[in-house]
């Protein structure tokens, strides 16, 4: 077997209880603000938008809330979408009780030095790179013959029930929302998600922050756009800490206890050919509270290319971007050299 990380990984989780803050968690560039402003972030009620007996102006009404949060900061809110506060609630819960395992259970589940699946906490792709403080769940979840089942926890005992029907329930949703995303640009529905394949992935990673001593100087997660097609964020209930970058000013996303927050990944910037836009986000941390947050994220089939979307090439809006394939591993190699990785996808990258 692989060395795990057992041997070399120290937690955050053990960093904050012993109230220590390794250099390598420091940011020496500029001191963070964790009390910027709020960002105006519509919410959507997805079974008006969906339901073919909604009212047309009020299902249009939806589509407009819809487009105008993806084209301006990249972020909706879904509320109404069907799935119970009680349920979610669970879904929380089993996060925080794994977290809150003895370390030597988790570490059953521990990630090896050179994968990223698993529990562990910030993956070192190079040698500047300064740490997020978080400690993380990665789990491969769609399709299921990728899943390896040996990271997936068997404590607490209901955790694999409650994940299992929490990202059925999510894969459907991701399906109506791309949907939705098409149509509200007038474009064939399937647009975006044929572009997903029928091998289309979906990962899944249960992010803890742990309180930590100094939250002017660390961050829960550095500022990265996501590889996906596009992200589902069941945030924490009552800990704010997810900020989004809107006309070079960092704003704080604010909670919205039973709602999804939605935001566009740097796949369906490219397919949508730029209409919406894949935001630059980060997490700060607090001093007082943990934070629990669970991201799942919808990917295309790394095998099948995808690109932007012909009818929504025009001379108004040339094409920005390539046609790519496995864009994660494109994703990868420029998030190493320390460059927004969408722009190995961009055309004329000098007009951008
Ligand atoms: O914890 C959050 O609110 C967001 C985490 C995030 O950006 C990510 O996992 O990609
Ligand atoms: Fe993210």
């Amino acid at each position: 077997m692989a060395e795990t990380i057992g041997r070399v990984f120290r937690s955050v989780q053990e960093l904050a209880n012993s109230n220590q803050v390794p250099e390598k968690y420091i940011h020496t560039q500029e001191l963070i603000n964790t009390s910027s402003p709020l960002l105006d972030v519509p919410e959507v009620d997805l079974t008006l938008l969906i339901s073919p007996t909604s009212p047309a102006a009020a299902r249009q009404e939806e589509f407009n809330k819809l487009q105008s949060g993806l084209r301006s900061c990249g972020c909706i809110q879904v509320i109404n979408h069907g799935l119970a506060d009680s349920f979610l609630d669970k879904v929380r819960q089993i996060s925080k009780q794994f977290f809150a395992l003895p370390a030597e259970e988790k570490l059953k589940y521990a990630r090896t030095v050179d994968d990223i699946e698993g529990y562990g906490n910030d993956s070192v792709l190079s040698e500047k790179q300064k740490l997020d403080w978080t400690d993380r769940l990665y789990l491969n979840v769609f399709p299921e013959d990728i899943r390896k089942l040996q990271f997936w926890p068997q404590k607490p005992e209901c955790f694999r029930v409650v994940f299992e029907e929490y990202i059925k329930t999510l894969k459907l949703l991701s399906e109506s929302l791309l949907k939705a995303m098409a149509t509200s640009l007038n474009m064939e529905e399937n647009c975006f998600l044929d572009q997903c394949g029928e091998r289309g992935t979906m990962i899944a990673r249960f992010n803890f922050y742990p309180p930590c001593p100094r939250p002017d100087v660390v961050l829960g997660v550095k500022p990265h756009a996501d590889a996906s097609a596009i992200t589902i964020l069941l945030q924490d209930k009552e800990v704010e800490g997810l900020q989004v970058l809107k006309d070079d000013q960092w704003y704080r996303v604010p909670v919205v206890p039973y709602g999804f927050l939605i935001n566009v990944g740097d796949q369906v910037e490219i397919m949508s050919n730029g209409i919406f836009k894949s935001p630059v986000h980060r997490v700060v941390t607090n001093a007082e509270r943990e934070r629990n947050s669970l991201a799942v994220f919808i990917m295309p089939d790394p095998d099948a290319g995808i690109g932007p979307v012909e009818k929504l090439i025009n001379e108004e809006r040339p094409r920005a971007y390539k046609n790519v394939k496995n864009y994660v591993e494109l994703f990868f190699q420029s998030y190493q050299q320390g460059k927004r990785p969408i722009e190995a996808a961009m055309i004329c990258q000098e007009f951008h």
